[in-house]
């Protein structure tokens, strides 16, 4: 080998040499930095328990006011989640009525782990209701994952969903029975008092700086407290809208009966006047105590909830729309004349005419007072 040989060899083999030098001391550098780099997994929100196991970013949007109940404490409360103290039985999974151990009785919603909907559920529900703070919207205590599980925490409502006022639900849940304040036929101003509820909490919702549509008022999705207050609960198919544009294009949702008429017509913009006409129905259901997925007989012919309650206002026949378990005595003509005027208006057709909840609020006012 030559001279200028052996010196190509020789400088190729030491660019190698320190190539390779340069490369394994980049490989420590960033072995050392790893640890202080590395993202978590899993974020919590500030009090990590080590039971506490979110799905990567799920927390990023809860109120960290919400409390962490461990899984240990939910299990002890509900002695381990015993048949005796379910008080519910929703589409996302059975709710039951216990203590905690700071001895506030609550209402603790397990979901179903087997339903994706029931993530989807508890998400929605500490994304929206997590953060609200309304004496009409029913409050979030605290929740609970663990693993696969996600429970959540409300304050108890006494008096149960208004459905269980207005329909014979008994053979819904038996347990339910025992474990609330019995019941018996509303009296007219209380079913007044709970529209009043129900409408300055769907106000609150509406008026929000990012207002908050619900897209699923119904009787079952309404609580009551002790005193008949209303407080407007599971959020699972609410929608915030971006106030600079009157809607958010979406799938239809909602509950039949209850679903405005342009939903029918392929319109599945959720807008707050959905609210407003699931509102108006549920305000001559709580009147009349029909419900409004049934065909209601009107001169011995079948027709539909609302087309019945707009006859039956134009005949002027409203007290005989109210159900027959209220006292006629209780009733002042003008004010029952009043009352579904405004449910009427709710059920505008056209979901421009329908009145705004502040509004319907005023409106309403004026009977109660
Ligand atoms: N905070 C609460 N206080 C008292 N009872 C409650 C509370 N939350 C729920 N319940 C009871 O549990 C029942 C089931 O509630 P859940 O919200 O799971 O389902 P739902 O609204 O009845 O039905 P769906 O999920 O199909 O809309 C309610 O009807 C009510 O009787």
């Amino acid at each position: 080998m030559d001279n200028s040989l052996q010196a190509v060899v020789a400088a190729t083999v030491s660019f190698f040499v320190v190539t390779l030098l340069f490369a394994v001391i980049i490989m420590v550098c960033k072995a050392k930095k790893k640890p202080t780099q590395r993202r978590p997994q899993t974020r919590t929100i500030s009090k990590p328990k080590s039971n506490f196991e979110l799905i990567s970013g799920e927390s990023a949007t809860f109120d960290p006011s919400l409390n962490q109940i461990s899984m240990a404490e939910l299990v002890i409360a509900t002695n381990n989640f015993s048949t005796d103290l379910i008080i519910g039985d929703g589409s996302f999974g059975l709710v039951y009525k216990a203590k905690l151990n700071n001895q506030v009785t609550v209402a603790i919603k397990k979901l179903d782990p087997d339903a994706f909907q029931g993530f989807r559920e508890f998400r929605a529900e500490m994304e929206t209701l997590g953060k609200l703070r309304h004496k009409n919207v029913v409050k979030i205590l605290g929740y609970c994952a663990t693993g696969l599980d996600r429970v959540l925490i409300y304050e108890f409502m006494e008096r149960g969903s208004l459905d269980q006022w207005l329909h014979d639900t008994s053979s819904d849940v038996e347990a339910s029975k025992q474990q609330l304040v019995s019941r018996s036929p509303l009296p007219w101003d209380t079913r007044v008092k709970v529209c009043s509820g129900i409408v300055d909490g769907l106000a609150y919702l509406h008026g929000l700086d990012t207002p908050i549509i619900h897209r699923d008022i119904k009787a079952s999705n309404v609580l009551l407290d002790i005193e008949f207050e209303a407080h407007i609960a599971d959020f699972g198919l609410a929608r915030r809208i971006d106030t600079s544009h009157s809607h958010v294009s979406t799938q239809v949702a909602g509950t039949m009966g209850y679903m405005p008429p342009e939903y029918r017509e392929g319109n599945t913009a959720a807008t707050v006047m959905a609210d407003v006409y699931s509102f108006g129905i549920l305000m001559i259901e709580i009147a009349s105590q029909k419900r409004p997925n049934w065909p209601v007989v009107l001169d011995g012919e079948e027709v539909g909830f609302i087309e019945w309650a707009r006859k039956m206002v134009e005949q002027n026949r409203q007290i005989e729309m109210i159900h027959s378990n209220i006292s006629r005595e209780e009733l002042i003509a003008d004010n029952v004349k009043q009352y579904f005027k405004i449910a009427l208006l709710c059920t505008n057709e056209n979901s421009r005419s329908r009145p705004a909840m502040s509004e319907v609020s005023q409106l309403l006012k004026q009977i109660s007072s």
